[in-house]
């Protein structure tokens, strides 16, 4: 039995209705057994948590960690310009270690900024796989699948592989999805042989949604559907479990499409800022019932991973969208970053609030500091005024990754040395 036990920290549970209060966690074989106050069991590791809040570990509903390694590389370009000219031919000379280190650059940047889960899609996963084991952090993997050029029949292989070996390792840190790429990267014959599949086996889908005004453009040239509708009438949305990342230009009639869908949708606003995408309809979402994560997507777009920045860029814009400083409270964008993003993730039985029974994955933030006092309103403070950088100590599956900002399992030189080679290697002449 190894057992933790954090004392002395403001609880936030992200449990509906339940307000932050003074207590202590313990931790017993990965899972949270108590939490309360002044609890006096015996453990193995006490943490003193005075000045701290405990709450659910952040989840990131979309990523591709690997591209940690062209952060900051070919920033303020065109979406379609960005993916075809620089991220494209740099991808294209990755090998399975240069994954494997950019995934762990990733993680390690994940678990620094508070994230204790995230969801992946990418190439080379049995690389990212190995990278999520290694590391302590929890992943939902996707073997990203785009049908140009041919029938995908390696990558639907590769997409097989990676749920068939790594669903269920790591003490079930790892799930898996497949990942048709995007509606403008797929056509209706193998995508409907995914959707298929999926259904068939139950196997949960994630894809790239809606993003910008062209993929719009272009799915309308050639179906005479919106993105949403060509997902739709391929059958997406009946009875498979769908990870719907970006979703930012949906109608009204696109969002009445998705009203009952299991699954839900990642927001990504940072991304979408910064790309000027657009401003995602998550206030007509969650109206619609449909659940709506939130995700950084890759640091060669998002350049960050922090998840705090999301967090505000989230609840700022739709105050802006709709001039109205109300809608999308603190509490709100919290648990599109924790709860929410647990349900696409459909690990949300297992994480995502602070109960016991739940497996063990939550972080404490410090809170004395001049940007977090004085304590008047915990959400408030956590949601407005946090950054990442505020993170002490971050838990998964009862292990600490991460303690007063050291971290536990990893060796960060070695990490670094690694990734920037790598990365200069990969941008060389682009
Ligand atoms: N190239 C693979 C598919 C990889 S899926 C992951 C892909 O998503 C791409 N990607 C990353 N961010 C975005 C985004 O915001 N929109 C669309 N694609 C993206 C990224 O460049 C990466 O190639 C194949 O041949 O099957
Ligand atoms: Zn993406």
């Amino acid at each position: 039995m190894k057992t933790l036990l954090i004392k002395d920290c403001m609880i936030l549970t992200m449990v509906e209705g339940e307000k932050p209060f003074l207590g202590d966690i313990w931790i017993v074989d990965g899972r949270i057994a108590k939490i309360g106050p002044s609890l006096e069991e015996e453990a193995d590791r006490v943490i003193l948590a005075k000045n701290r809040v405990a709450m659910p570990g952040l989840i990131n509903a979309h990523n591709h960690a690997s591209m940690s390694l062209l952060r900051a590389f070919s920033d303020d370009l065109k979406l379609m310009d960005w993916l075809d000219k620089k991220m494209l031919p740099a991808e294209a000379r990755m090998t399975r270690e240069d994954v494997y280190w950019g995934t762990t650059l990733g993680i390690a940047e994940m678990i620094a900024s508070g994230t204790t889960a995230f969801a992946d899609m990418y190439v080379h996963m049995d690389a990212v796989a190995q990278a999520v084991l290694d590391s302590g952090i929890r992943a939902s993997l996707t073997r990203g699948m785009v049908f140009f050029e041919d029938d995908g029949g390696r990558r639907m292989a590769e997409a097989l592989d990676l749920i068939d070996n790594w669903t269920g390792a790591g003490d079930g840190r790892i799930t898996t999805m497949l990942g048709p790429h995007a509606p403008y990267t797929c056509p209706p014959k193998p995508l409907q042989g995914v959707i298929e599949l999926a259904r068939k086996r139950q196997i949960p889908l994630h894809i790239h949604l809606a993003e910008t005004i062209e993929e719009g453009e272009k799915i309308r040239a050639k179906y005479n559907q919106t993105p949403t509708e060509y997902l739709h009438e391929l059958g997406m949305f009946h009875d498979t479990h769908v990870l719907l990342a970006h979703a930012v230009h949906l109608n009204d009639s696109d969002v009445a499409l998705l009203r009952g869908m299991r699954g839900g949708v990642a927001h990504n606003p940072v991304s979408n800022l910064k790309l000027g995408c657009g401003i995602a309809p998550v206030r007509e979402l969650i109206e619609a019932g449909v659940t709506v994560g939130m995700g950084t997507d890759g640091a060669g777009s998002a350049t960050t991973l922090d998840m705090f920045a999301e967090i505000k860029a989230a609840t700022w814009m739709q105050k802006l969208k709709h001039g109205d400083p109300t809608v999308l409270p603190a509490e709100a964008a919290l648990r599109m970053a924790t709860i929410e993003s647990a349900k696409l993730l459909a690990i949300d039985h297992e994480v995502g609030t602070l109960e016991a029974g739940k497996r063990a994955d939550l972080i404490l933030i410090d809170l004395d500091k001049p940007h977090l006092q004085p304590v008047h309103d915990i959400p408030a403070l956590l949601a407005y005024s946090a950054t990442g950088a505020d993170v002490d100590t971050t838990i998964v599956n009862g292990e600490v990754l991460m303690h007063q900002r050291q971290f536990e399992a990893f060796h960060w030189e070695e990490i670094k040395r690694e990734a920037t080679a790598r990365a200069s290697r990969l941008v060389e002449g682009l």
